[in-house]
């Protein structure tokens, strides 16, 4: 029998999560679906889950009976409630990144999880999936010998007037600090950010863009430019250093054209298209873990690092100072 899915959150990423579980993937599909805003609600159910039940809220999805499995797309200052929900009825959830929006509500779901024994949370860091980013990894294992520095960019080519400074930290970077710690096989110890000087494309609020400095354990020195009002496109870039060489992360692959003396190659202008293919194989792979009842994949000790270090790069961006970043012992269940 196919796996049964709720879906908690039917707004951007919600609506195409619930579209690729019922139109491409195996094994699941979206039976119920709940949403503050009833029309987005009753929107994702008309274009994508014709079969799915409406309920008021996620706490009466997570706990009925019908439902086997939990996605959680709502914003991310919701997650945490949902997942510990998800956590105590015993069943496996997917959280969109962030986990949570805190350390300590991130530090919640992990010791939840703990407790109860067994992986049921997977978060949705998609990179990890992504067949650059693997084939980025395979080449930093073997063949440019010790990793020494990071290069990398995320830039976004516009975003909304409610998106504020700290967001460029635990909305966008997350993707980076989650990526490069699996990249590396490493974890960090400490952040700075520094603002070059304005973009005239961002609004009052914002300060844009920012370079944001990581040093992990290791050593490896990390720099990553966030600029989400770049205005050209949708651009990830990471470049690894090592003793031996270096390794850039591949661009998303594009028809060259020659035509009127121009050699061109499109650019993507939306996340949605960046990463479509990993967030299928990330939401296959949860499928088939919580069809066993459990979850792999990005973990939730992964959100709660991620969190630990996006509270510091806040604390970064907010007094200029080197923010030290320390983790508490890993727990036994995400060795
Ligand atoms: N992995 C990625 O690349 C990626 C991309 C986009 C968004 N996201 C994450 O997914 C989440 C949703 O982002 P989005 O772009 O779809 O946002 P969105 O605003 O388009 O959709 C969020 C939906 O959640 C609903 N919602 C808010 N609070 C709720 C609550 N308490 N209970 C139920 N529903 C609630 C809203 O009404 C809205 O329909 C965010 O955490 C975001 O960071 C991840
Ligand atoms: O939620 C989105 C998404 O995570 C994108 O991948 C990122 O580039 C955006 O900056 C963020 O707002």
């Amino acid at each position: 029998m196919a796996l049964r899915i709720g879906v908690i959150g039917a707004g951007a990423i919600g609506q195409d999560h619930a579209r690729r579980i019922n139109q491409v993937l195996t094994g699941a599909h979206i039976v119920a679906v709940s949403d503050v805003n009833a029309g987005n609600a009753a929107a994702l159910q008309s274009e994508v889950a014709p079969d799915a039940t409406l309920f008021a809220t996620g706490e009466e999805l997570i706990a009925a009976p019908e439902i086997d499995a939990v996605l959680v797309t709502s914003w991310g200052t919701t997650h945490e409630q949902y997942v510990l929900a998800a956590i105590a009825a015993g069943k496996p959830c997917f959280c969109e990144k962030p986990l949570a929006t805190t350390a300590e509500g991130a530090r919640r779901i992990v010791e939840a999880e703990s407790a109860a024994g067994k992986r049921l949370v997977q978060v949705g860091f998609m990179r990890r999936y992504d067949e650059g980013y693997k084939m980025l990894k395979a080449v930093v294992d073997k063949e440019i010998g010790t990793p020494l520095m990071v290069h990398a960019a995320h830039r976004n080519a516009s975003v909304a007037e409610a998106y504020v400074t700290p967001m460029a930290i635990h909305d966008t970077l997350i993707h980076e600090i989650d990526v490069f710690r699996w990249l590396l096989d490493d974890d960090y110890v400490s952040a700075q950010v520094v603002f070059p000087r304005k973009t005239s494309h961002a609004h009052g609020k914002l300060r844009d863009p920012q370079i944001v400095l990581l040093e992990t354990a290791k050593g490896v020195r990390i720099d990553v430019e966030v600029f989400v009002n770049c205005r050209y496109g949708y651009d990830i870039q990471c470049q690894v250093v090592g003793e031996e060489g270096l390794a850039n992360l591949p661009e998303p692959m594009s028809i060259v054209t020659r035509k009127k003396a121009k050699l061109q190659n499109a650019i993507l202008t939306d996340w949605k298209h960046r990463f479509i293919d990993s967030y299928d194989v990330e939401l296959q792979d949860f499928i088939d873990a919580a069809a066993k009842g459990t979850a792999s994949g990005p973990s939730s000790w992964d959100g709660y690092v991620a969190a630990v270090t996006s509270d510091a790069c806040v604390k970064a961006q907010e007094t200029g100072e080197i923010v030290p970043i320390e983790l508490p012992a890993r727990p036994a269940l995400y060795a």
